[in-house]
């Protein structure tokens, strides 16, 4: 048997399909085939914020698994709209990786090192406002493109061509897409949540499937001694209950707010002990309001990371935020 296994056709893509194609393989004795799809976020080429967020990534892959052309597809979770698709289930979500953003700036400069007026590169509203947040002086600008072409701006990076001319004193990504293609050597600095909040999903990676081929889940816990088919006895040994429930809380979130993946919203779910914290901010597009709250949820239950992240969405609701961010970006 061969799992045929959907990814776009970016390095970053590739490299984390085929990190977790080995893991599925290694669990589940069988053989695995990439299947590559373009995406409609990969072929247009305007603002991220301007493509309308939910699911440029996304819908492509969706089409391929609903029609046979592979077993499951692997996306980024922070890229994947939280309205399910008739047909289709989140058959793993693998261990998370670093959840944070990073500044990669020349000279090896932290935030508070950039001089003023420096230019930072992001495509995300969400680190934009809570860049602005932190230093009102710089200036912000939105790029697009993949690691490589988003790093190439920044001179004098590591793997850069050493004379190549840049536009950008830095940029702002993901510490986990770095780390998954063994890039953090750009890394400058790491934000820790108190300065920026990921998004919803940063850091995780959903493994998508056809619904039959799901491990039976009850209540979001796998059945143990269910009867089901190798494939899905290979998702559920991926699958990390941590990681699942503390991105069930912050899709819930985002969702209560009817927010799409490219409004200015950051989250972050964290288990200590018995308990899920919540961290949730949403931001003006510039920086200048800001609501964050926090709530812990009482158990761990997947109805009560749901309940978690609608409450907390209201409580941001009641305090105004729809007011002044733009939540349908
Ligand atoms: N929107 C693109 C995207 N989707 C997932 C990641 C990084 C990996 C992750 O967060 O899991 C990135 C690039 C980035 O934001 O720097």
């Amino acid at each position: 048997m061969s799992v045929r296994i959907g990814t776009r056709g970016s390095a970053l893509a590739l490299t984390q399909t085929q990190q977790t194609a080995d893991l599925l393989a290694a669990v589940g004795g069988f053989e695995t085939e990439l299947v590559r799809i373009k995406t409609e976020g990969d072929v247009r080429t305007g603002s991220l914020a301007q493509l309308g967020g939910t699911g440029v990534f996304v819908a492509a892959l969706r089409e391929a698994l609903l029609a046979d052309r592979c077993d499951v597809a692997i996306h980024s979770l922070k890229d994947l709209p939280t309205g399910g698709t008739p047909g289709l289930a989140l058959g793993a979500i693998p261990a998370r990786a670093d959840v944070r953003d990073v500044l990669c700036a020349r000279d090896g400069l932290t935030l508070a090192q950039l001089p003023a007026g420096a230019k930072v590169g992001t495509g995300s509203p969400r680190r934009a406002a809570q860049l602005r947040a932190a230093r009102p002086d710089l200036e912000v600008l939105d790029i697009r493109g993949n690691v490589d072409t988003r790093l190439g701006r920044v001179p004098g990076l590591p793997g850069n061509a050493p004379e190549a001319p840049g536009d950008l004193d830095a940029v702002v990504l993901a510490a986990a897409g770095l780390t998954r293609l063994g890039r953090t050597d750009v890394v400058s600095e790491y934000f820790e949540p108190d300065v920026m909040l990921p998004a919803p999903g940063q850091g995780a990676l959903a493994v998508e499937c056809r619904f039959e081929d799901a491990p039976v889940r009850e209540n979001g816990v796998l059945v143990p001694d269910a009867v089901q088919g190798v494939l899905a006895q290979a998702l559920a040994a991926i699958d990390d209950a941590d990681t699942r429930l503390a991105v069930s809380a912050e899709r819930a979130l985002l969702a209560r707010l009817e927010a799409g993946c490219a409004a200015p919203v950051g989250a972050l779910a964290r288990r200590k002990g018995s308990l899920l914290y919540l961290d949730a901010v949403v931001c003006s597009p510039d920086g200048r309001q800001s609501v964050r709250l926090n709530k812990a949820s009482d158990g761990l239950t997947d109805v009560g990371a749901h309940l978690l992240g609608i409450e907390l969405a209201e409580e941001l609701l009641e305090r105004g935020v729809a007011d002044f961010a733009e939540l349908g970006a």
